[in-house]
């Protein structure tokens, strides 16, 4: 028999950030279509619960924990998830927003130190985790790679997060390489760059701003992240899907 379309049924999948808000509800989706989601934070007993929260629920899931701006710490936690459940066919690089905050400043009034912490976790995380993935990819000529960026990659704002776009914006021109390096061998990497999402109090702003007049959600984001992890999408690569509620529409 087929499997149902966008089945992820006996594929193992790395979620980065998803001890809480949008790489939760990415893990949650993927593992409801059936893979095994391993789910990293940088505070292991986060990574835990959340965890055991889809374990609760009868999905399959394990604990991922490490610091991925560390690229020992990654080597050593794709190992072992390699070894606990199988080699990484999906790997989705969602954690963005340093465990520091995002420290909000004018880029006049920013440091290096400011800018460091956001190229290490939002460019240096996502090459980190894709030098040690793709080569088992590679060998299995499978895999999914999706990398969550923010619309301020592409679009100006007031707001003190220069260093956190550019960083967004790096991660965008990597993953464009990286799709024209591996479309040969079977992978595809995408990114979905978000808008105005529900877990930073910003419903009014969202409401005004945006033509479906809500603030987005984890399962916005994990749907979104389930198309581009599917084995459906493997004609499309190289691409940067805006889940942004109309916000921008150029
Ligand atoms: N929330 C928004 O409004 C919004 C808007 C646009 C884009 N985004 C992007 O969405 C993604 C998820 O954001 P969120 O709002 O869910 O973040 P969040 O802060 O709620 O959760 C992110 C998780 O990442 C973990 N993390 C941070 N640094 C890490 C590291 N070095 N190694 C491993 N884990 C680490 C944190 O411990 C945290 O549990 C980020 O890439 C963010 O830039 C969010
Ligand atoms: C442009 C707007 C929809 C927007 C871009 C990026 C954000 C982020 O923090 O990454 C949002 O807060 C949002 O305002």
């Amino acid at each position: 028999m087929n499997s149902p379309l966008f089945s992820l049924e006996g594929q193992v999948a790395l979620v980065t950030g998803a001890g809480r808000g949008m790489g939760l509800g990415i893990a949650e989706t993927l593992a409801r279509l059936g893979a095994t989601v391993a789910i990293n934070d940088y505070y292991p007993e986060r990574a835990q619960a959340a965890a055991a929260q889809l374990t609760e629920q009868g999905l399959k899931a394990i604990a991922a924990p490490a610091d991925v701006t560390d690229y020992q710490a990654v080597e050593l936690m794709a190992r072992d998830i390699e070894k606990q459940v199988g080699g990484i066919d999906i790997f989705v690089s969602n954690a963005g927003v340093p465990v520091t905050g995002m420290g909000y400043k004018k880029f006049i009034e920013s440091s290096r130190d400011d800018w460091q912490d956001f190229i290490n976790l939002n460019l240096f995380g996502l090459m980190n985790a894709c030098h040690v993935i793709v080569p088992g990819m590679i060998e299995r000529g499978y895999g999914r790679i999706v990398a969550i960026t923010s619309e301020s990659w592409r679009a100006g704002l007031p707001m003190g997060i220069a260093a956190y776009a550019a960083s967004k914006a790096g991660a965008v021109g990597f993953i464009r390489h990286l799709a024209a390096e591996t479309g040969r061998k079977g992978i595809t990497v995408n990114a979905l760059s978000l808008g105005t999402m529900n877990n930073w109090d910003s419903e009014e702003l969202a409401k005004k701003t945006c033509f479906v007049p809500r603030a987005g959600s984890p399962q916005d984001v994990g749907a979104g992240v389930a198309y581009f992890a599917s084995r459906e999408a493997s004609w499309v690569t190289g691409q940067v899907l805006p889940l942004n509620g109309g916000s921008l529409t150029a």
